[in-house]
């Protein structure tokens, strides 16, 4: 019989001082709430099987399965802005790699399955409702095309979790282009490992940079390729509305891909100062501080790699600084890129960021909802054709506290739609595709956990699901989904460590 994960391991051929070889722990009594079949099946896995007896041990850690190589990797990071020398997965095992249909390689980890050299103080477990908002939010990340890991299932492991109260223990498996984080860098770079640190680089050149290994000089390509694929990210959130609420180093991939669901939440009113982490007091990862916080971390990975970028200190700072100052420009060209998309507009003129900018402010001094916002200026987008009709229009305009103050701004859009080429309808599907109708409303996501953990109903879960994979689509059987909760949402709080 072939093997349930064929896996093929590249991590864990790295040197021995780059991670902690540990099995998970075997619970007691493990329940499957879900697989991802249809992400399995991309992975050339059979979801049969993993919805099997012999699936579920593999995926709630009972069994090592064949070929896994378990393993807990080291990693450092700055928390909060306080550099940590070492912290490492302290409740996540990865199992190995497999390359899906696509040729695609990916690691197959499992979070919350047991302690590990470096859980320090914690019990190396993850309770159900953290794991449910992470399966929950990465793939409706996944369905409005951001970069993620994924999630290819959730079990219960019939074990209670002690945090403020106690919960029932859940384990997540994870699925990612790679878990090297900014932090990993830090790790070598803080022992003055440099051999450790090339290692690294090398293999997080093949792994996500091959084309860096042609450059002349390999390691600046590696760190300008992190630098682009994180602007884009970060401005990929910004245009949906997503706050990470703890943009450590640790949790900032390499791969460009977005991770570590833990207080992550989305805007509701529209206000670039919303930070709701509990311990995020000074609003240091808030919605409209991303970018500089994206590009702090950057330059962390920058330090942690000067001994690789030249022999010499002086051109190596050279070098380390050149790749940064391409953060801003990257970011701005794929955030002003995406906000005329918005807007309905497929050419770029000077104005145009000063356009959606007072949008912004006017929706801010207004309480307008983001989300429902922009949608909605999809159907009163005007075009070539008959006028939008007047209830489209009202519909944004009663979002606005003072809808004549969206007005104003109206006018000056339309005037800068008439200058714009291409079809009416072509316009309204290039916003529909750029401006969800669903996202996972803060409101919903306690909802569906409190279900679950306090009633054991799994069915908001699973409709959540649902309606988040077509998030494009207007749904209109479940257009309550769509809606914002009262009140802007402003008193929402979420908590990490859990
Ligand atoms: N219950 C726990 N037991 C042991 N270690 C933990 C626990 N919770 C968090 N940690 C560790 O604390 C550090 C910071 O945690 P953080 O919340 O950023 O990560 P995480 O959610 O556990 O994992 P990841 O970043 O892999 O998604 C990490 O090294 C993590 O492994
Ligand atoms: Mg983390």
């Amino acid at each position: 019989m072939t093997a349930l994960f064929p896996f093929d391991n590249s991590f864990a051929r790295l040197p021995d001082r780059f991670f902690a070889r540990v099995a998970p722990t075997a619970v007691e009594a493990p329940r499957l709430v879900r697989l991802n079949r249809t992400l399995a099946l991309d992975l050339g896995l059979d979801p049969d099987r993993l919805e099997s007896p012999e699936g579920l041990d593999v995926l709630s850690g009972r069994r090592v399965a064949e070929g896994a190589e378990p393993l807990a990797a080291a990693y450092a990071g700055h928390q909060f802005g306080q550099f940590v020398p070492q912290l490492g997965d302290g409740r996540a095992i990865l199992l190995g790699e497999v390359v899906g249909r696509d040729g695609r390689r990916r690691d197959i980890q499992l979070k919350g399955s047991g302690p590990t050299p470096f859980s320090r103080r914690g019990d190396g477990r993850a309770a159900l409702g953290p794991v449910l908002r992470e399966y929950l939010v990465s793939e409706a990340m996944h369905a409005l095309g951001i970069p993620t890991t994924r999630a290819l299932a959730a079990v219960t492991t019939g074990e209670p979790v002690i945090r403020e109260t106690v919960l029932p223990g859940a384990v997540l498996t994870r699925v990612a282009s790679s878990h090297i984080r900014v932090g990993s860098f830090q790790f070598f770079a803080a022992r003055g490992d440099v051999e450790g640190l090339r290692a690294l680089a090398d293999h997080a050149i093949a792994r996500h940079d091959p084309e860096a290994a042609e450059a002349e000089n390999p390691y600046r390509a590696l760190l300008e390729g992190v630098i682009r694929r994180q602007a884009e990210l970060v401005a990929r959130w910004l245009g949906i509305g997503f706050i990470h609420g703890v943009m450590n180093t640790d949790n900032m991939s390499i791969a460009g891909e977005t991770i570590d669901y833990g207080p992550c939440a989305f805007l509701d009113a529209y206000d670039p100062a919303t930070a709701f982490s509990s311990i995020d007091r000074h609003g240091r990862y808030a919605y409209g501080n991303q970018p500089r916080i994206a590009l702090w971390n950057l330059t962390r990975l920058a330090e942690a790699l000067l001994p690789l970028l030249s022999e010499d200190e002086t051109k190596a700072v050279a070098e380390a600084e050149a790749a940064l100052t391409g953060f801003a420009g990257l970011f701005e060209a794929a955030y002003h890129g995406l906000l005329n998309r918005k807007l309905g507009l497929t050419t770029m003129r000077d104005g145009d960021p000063a356009l959606a900018g007072d949008l912004l402010k006017t929706m801010a001094e207004n309480g307008a909802d983001f989300t429902l916002t922009f949608r909605r200026l999809s159907a009163a987008a005007p075009g070539s054709g008959p006028a939008p009709e007047p209830e489209a229009v009202e519909a944004v305009r009663s979002l606005f506290i003072d809808p004549t103050s969206f007005d104003a701004w109206a006018e000056r859009w339309r005037r800068r739609l008439d200058e714009e080429p291409g079809s009416a309808a072509g316009r309204k599907a290039l916003m529909r595709s750029v401006n969800p109708a669903f996202i996972p409303r803060n409101h919903r996501v306690e909802a569906m956990i409190e279900a679950a953990v306090e009633r054991q109903d799994f069915v908001p879960f699973e409709t959540l699901l649902t309606v988040l994979s077509r998030p494009y689509d207007d749904q209109p059987d479940f257009a309550q989904f769509a809606e914002a909760p009262e009140g802007g949402g402003r008193g929402y709080r979420t908590f990490c460590g859990t």
